[in-house]
């Protein structure tokens, strides 16, 4: 009988022991995780736990003060721009341009993105298609609703078609309808497409449907890690809400905890 256990898949994100100080003081404080491929992973904490910095961290933005992170193998310290063609990233701040139609939004990215002027007009199609945005393609940006100009930004962000897909509250602001139509299109991008998704929220109803993983910090540090139901199990809470309650609770101050 072969001995070898199966070879567990290659993470797409490997991060050991990452952290970054502001004046003097960590706010990000020895992160170890790693994001399996194809999965829906969410990254929770209470505000100012060290989401938005260790997100900014992973997308190259801001260089880390220690640790490693690996991105598909790639290490991000010696080859960032290899790196960045892994993955897409959408801010909780709009980066459209409100004055361009959605598909000379899409254009723009394909430029920047280096894809061949040949291979842009089926790109830009199938990403419209995916997030059903066909018959807004000539839509200038500010004339969408929330919902919409959300879905454009996501479907941009997978125009040069990375592995990985970072979204820093996606559903914030948007409305249960909106919401839940924005969900189902992430559903289908992960069931089609296999694509990561690397995600936080404070929407913990949407997280415990949605994700396969949680990864929930503290004041920069992790306090639990693994599958939504077994978080919830572990903790012997009914959700994966009052398990994040309990789990980030002790002194309720963790937004003023940190530096400013
Ligand atoms: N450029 C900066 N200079 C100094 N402090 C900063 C800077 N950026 C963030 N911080 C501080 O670092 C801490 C972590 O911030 P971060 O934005 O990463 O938290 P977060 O978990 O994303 O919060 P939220 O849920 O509110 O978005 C906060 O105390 C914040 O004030």
């Amino acid at each position: 009988m072969n001995q070898t256990s199966p070879q567990a898949p290659c993470p797409v994100i490997a991060v050991q022991d990452l952290a970054k100080k502001y004046a003097g003081k960590h706010v990000v404080d020895g992160l170890s995780f790693s994001v399996s491929p194809g999965e829906i992973f969410a990254f929770l904490g209470p505000n100012g736990a060290g989401k938005t910095t260790t997100i900014k961290m992973l997308t190259t933005l801001l260089p880390p003060d220690e640790g490693r992170i690996l991105m598909n193998g790639i290490d991000l310290a010696t080859d960032p721009m290899e790196a960045r063609r892994h993955f897409g990233v959408v801010f909780q701040d709009c980066t459209l341009d409100p004055a361009m139609t959605v598909r000379e939004n899409f254009w723009m990215h394909c430029a920047f993105y280096c894809i061949p002027r040949a291979r842009r007009p089926e790109r830009i199609a199938h990403a419209l298609a995916l997030f059903a945005l066909t018959d807004r393609r000539d839509s200038i940006v500010s004339t969408l609703s929330g919902g919409l100009k959300r879905r454009v930004e996501i479907a941009r962000a997978l125009l040069h078609q990375p592995a990985l897909i970072f979204l820093d509250e996606p559903t914030l602001g948007l409305d249960p309808q909106s919401r839940r139509t924005l969900w189902d299109h992430l559903q289908l991008l992960q069931a089609r497409h296999g694509t990561t998704i690397f995600l936080t929220s404070h929407y913990l109803d949407e997280v415990e449907r949605y994700a396969q993983t949680v990864a929930v910090i503290k004041k920069g540090r992790i306090v639990t890690q693994g599958a939504v139901a077994a978080i919830i199990s572990h903790t012997a809470h009914a959700s994966l809400e009052d398990s994040f309650l309990s789990l980030t609770a002790e002194d309720g101050a963790a937004e003023d905890g940190a530096a400013k």
